[in-house]
């Protein structure tokens, strides 16, 4: 049991609405299955309503919170768990590669966790996957359609560059929806948990990540062109033939492996 924190009035600037529906909460540890021997870190712990179940569960736990105004009341919450340790800061500028290296157990891959402030979803979500080789899973609470985008199919209006770098990465799934009247105070939209867990090898292998990802950004840059249109600079109607890709389609319907076919493409084109 934990002890009681003290009042704190939600913060709009660090995205806070904080979990306060005990069956949502449940239903989300029940989809992370935390373990005594796995090494949980959770992202923006608030006012705890995830990581007293989490802590319970697994015995040990790590935060990262930004406000420093909560980090008294999580002490006092969690006094009595010697394994509960709070990292002070940004998310955004963690070094997860470093946090995984250090610890009592250098090396165990981390279970990241967190109900995500809105704002900073989609850019956590790059950062975390810079990390991806430290990391074995992850369960964020996201805005509703920010979670379909992530888990969207090629040829869905949802499909786009976050769906592609995600799925690049990692089996994405949606896992369920959390309405509005789960939090205080209420967000003016849906969310939704998704379930992130990085490939141990990309199934389709990119020779060139960065230049991956840039194909990816000028594909989407505008969704409305032909492939041909989008790719003028860089690809021929000849170098379409080779990728026996039809230079007519949209970008919306590319699958992930075509993305890349195009990467390597382009990577063996360039001198
Ligand atoms: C949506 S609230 C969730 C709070 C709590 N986990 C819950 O479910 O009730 C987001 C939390 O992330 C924290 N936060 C916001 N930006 C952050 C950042 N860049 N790095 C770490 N924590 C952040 C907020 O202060 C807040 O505690």
């Amino acid at each position: 049991m934990s002890n009681h924190p003290p009042v704190h009035q939600a913060r709009k600037r660090f995205g806070q609405n904080f979990l306060r529906d005990p069956g949502v909460i449940t239903r989300i540890v029940h989809a992370i299955a935390p373990r005594s021997d796995q090494r949980l870190i959770e992202i923006g712990p608030g006012q705890g309503a995830l990581t007293e179940p989490l802590l319970d569960a697994a015995g040990a736990l790590e935060v990262i919170e930004l406000d420093r105004d909560l980090i008294p009341g999580l002490r006092v919450q969690f006094f009595n768990y010697p394994a509960f340790a709070i990292h002070e800061g940004d998310a955004l500028k963690f070094d997860f590669a470093a946090l995984a290296a250090e610890g009592e157990t250098p090396g165990k891959p981390l279970r990241v966790i967190g109900n995500l402030p809105y704002n900073i979803s989609t850019p956590l979500i790059f950062h975390l996957l810079t990390a991806r080789d430290v990391i074995a899973d992850m369960h964020f609470m996201l805005q509703r359609e920010v979670v379909e985008r992530l888990a969207a199919t090629p040829g869905s209006s949802a499909w786009g560059r976050l769906s592609v770098m995600a799925q690049y990465y990692c089996q994405v799934d949606n896992l369920f929806v959390v309405p509005p009247e789960a939090f205080t105070p209420r967000p003016k939209v849906e969310s939704a948990i998704v379930r992130l867990v990085p490939h141990a090898e990309p199934p389709h292998v990119a020779h060139d990540e960065a230049l991956f990802g840039e194909i990816v950004r000028e594909a989407f840059g505008q969704r409305r062109k032909t492939l041909r249109n989008n790719f003028k600079g860089r690809l021929d109607d000849a170098a379409w033939d080779v990728l026996e890709i039809d230079a007519g389609r949209r970008p919306q319907t590319l699958k992930v492996e075509e993305l890349v076919r195009i990467a390597n493409h382009v990577a063996g084109a360039t001198p």
